[in-house]
């Protein structure tokens, strides 16, 4: 496995295996190891052989070239943990779902789901008193605090976007905000803290061997399915027949026998985890960057001291272009490696053989200074225009170029970035009227060592503004 297979093309770089173990034995984050170890390989010609999950794979960061793959789904095909590494514990958590199949079970979960995720008419109060329950208990855990450096945040804003997104889609209340012991979270946490144990992200065939690390894990996993299903049933037993909430309209594909218990239960798995994960590795970006750009912190906060309404938050310009420049700088899912070539085929000049594994990396296209210019790699707002209407006209533009992929594009896109969207606007505001927030003086972060990409144990000192 030190070096790819011989059919793979010969005209891209190969990124040395051991490149993809930094992240293990090395303090460097992903952005570091990003810029200082592929970078250099990817810029050469857009693409470079990459190992990564147990085998060698085509990682794509030039935005042409993602563009090909996005409009050729048919030869660049979905294929997801459950067909990459089925005998995997990461597999058995994520099953068959929405986001990594393709064709016709693709169709299948997707027809049912997409009416559910692409509503106009969210809760935003819901999501309002959520968002101001967070501020509460942000400001409450950093009254009497003796650690200088302030308030661990990412416990708290995974609370928040755990029951807000039982709030809003799964019409279930996870009692995440209201306690840091409920059984969901708790569950789920023990669980995280094994399946994303970068050795076995890395070199998931481990999983084959009877390690009983492994064997709990994969217990784990039975229980928060299991304990998911449970809770997110008794729940919504009594909502009406034709209400039209996700939730509903899934109980009712696998009521109807258009899905399989199986397929309910893997999707909603994936809807819990795609739905608050994302959301909460975003927060927490959001919340480095205006602890890091205070200056943009308080011209935010001039805009919202009035109320404020979903349109207003959105039309605000500055508010969407921060978030969308730290989509940019700081995409949740930075990288992801889940198509496999149906047949072989040519790639720009890339002769690219049938079976092979293709990703893209979102930090790459990003960053690309073709795409974005020299100063790709800062943090400037101001880039995404002066109008609201510039705003979005320059995310659809960069968009269609897959120049921005943070929610993926064309097809498969995410289907629940607007949701997404309004939720994390909603926290933001809601965060910015009640508290201002800093990094202690000598304050060091770092992101994520690989995985989704976030800063890591970050801890904010909040000042209270209501006082
Ligand atoms: C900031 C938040 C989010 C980000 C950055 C994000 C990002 C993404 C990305 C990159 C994909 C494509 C994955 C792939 O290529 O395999 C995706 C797909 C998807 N996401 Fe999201 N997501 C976010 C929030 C959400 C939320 C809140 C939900 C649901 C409540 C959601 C539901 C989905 C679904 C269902 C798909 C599959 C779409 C399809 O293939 O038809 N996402 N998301």
């Amino acid at each position: 496995v030190l070096i790819p297979p011989s059919n793979f093309p010969r005209n891209i770089p190969t990124i040395p295996i051991w490149v993809s173990f930094l992240g293990f034995f090395t303090p460097l984050d992903q952005l570091e190891i990003y810029s200082q170890y592929l970078e250099p390989y990817l810029q050469q010609h857009g693409a470079a052989k990459y190992f990564f999950g147990g085998r060698w794979n085509i990682l794509v960061k030039k935005p042409d070239l993602l563009s090909d793959i996005l409009k050729h789904e048919d030869v660049f095909a979905k294929s997801g943990n459950q067909k990459k590494i089925p005998y995997s514990v990461l597999a058995a958590f994520t099953g068959d779902n929405v986001i990594s199949a393709h064709g016709q079970a693709w169709k299948l979960y997707r027809d049912a789901m997409k009416p559910g995720l692409q509503r106009h008419d969210f809760d935003v109060d819901g999501i309002r008193k959520n968002a101001e329950r967070l501020a509460w208990l942000l400001l409450e855990a950093q009254k009497g605090l003796q650690n200088p450096r302030g308030v661990a945040v990412n416990p708290l804003i995974q609370r928040f976007a755990m029951q807000t997104l039982g709030q809003t889609v799964l019409g279930t209340d996870f009692k995440t905000l209201e306690s840091a012991t409920s059984r969901i979270h708790t569950i789920h946490t023990q669980l995280k803290m094994q399946i994303f144990k970068p050795l076995y992200l890395t070199m998931p065939f481990l999983d084959r061997l009877p390690i009983k690390s492994r064997r709990k894990a994969r217990a784990l996993v039975d229980e928060f399915e299991d304990e998911l299903v449970k809770t997110v049933l008794e729940q919504t037993e009594k909502l009406p027949e034709d209400d039209d909430m996700l939730v509903s309209l899934m109980k009712r594909a696998r009521r109807d026998g258009t899905w399989t218990e199986r397929q309910f239960r893997d999707n909603l798995k994936i809807v819990f985890i795609a739905g608050h994960e994302n959301v909460q590795q975003l927060l927490n970006s959001l919340l480095y960057v205006l602890a890091k750009y205070p200056q943009t912190q308080e011209q935010l906060r001039d805009e919202f001291r009035a109320d404020y309404d979903a349109e207003s938050m959105k039309s605000s310009t500055l508010l969407t272009s921060v978030l969308l420049e730290t989509l940019r700088l700081f995409p949740p899912i930075p990288q992801l490696v889940n198509r496999k070539t149906t047949a072989a085929v040519l790639l720009g000049d890339i002769p690219i053989p049938k079976d092979t594994y293709v990703g893209w990396t979102a930090t790459g296209a990003h960053r690309d200074t073709e795409a974005w210019g020299s100063n790709a790699d800062e943090f400037q707002p101001e880039r995404w225009g002066d109008t609201p209407e510039q705003v979005h006209g320059n995310m659809r533009k960069h968009t269609s170029k897959s120049q921005f992929i943070p929610f993926h594009g064309g097809r498969r896109a995410c289907l629940g970035q607007n949701f997404a969207m309004l939720e994390v606007r909603a926290v933001v505001v809601e965060l910015l009227r009640t508290s201002r927030w800093r990094f202690e003086e000598d304050a060091t972060v770092k992101f994520t060592p690989g995985g989704l990409l976030a800063p890591m144990g970050m801890r904010l000192v909040f000042e209270n503004l209501k006082a």
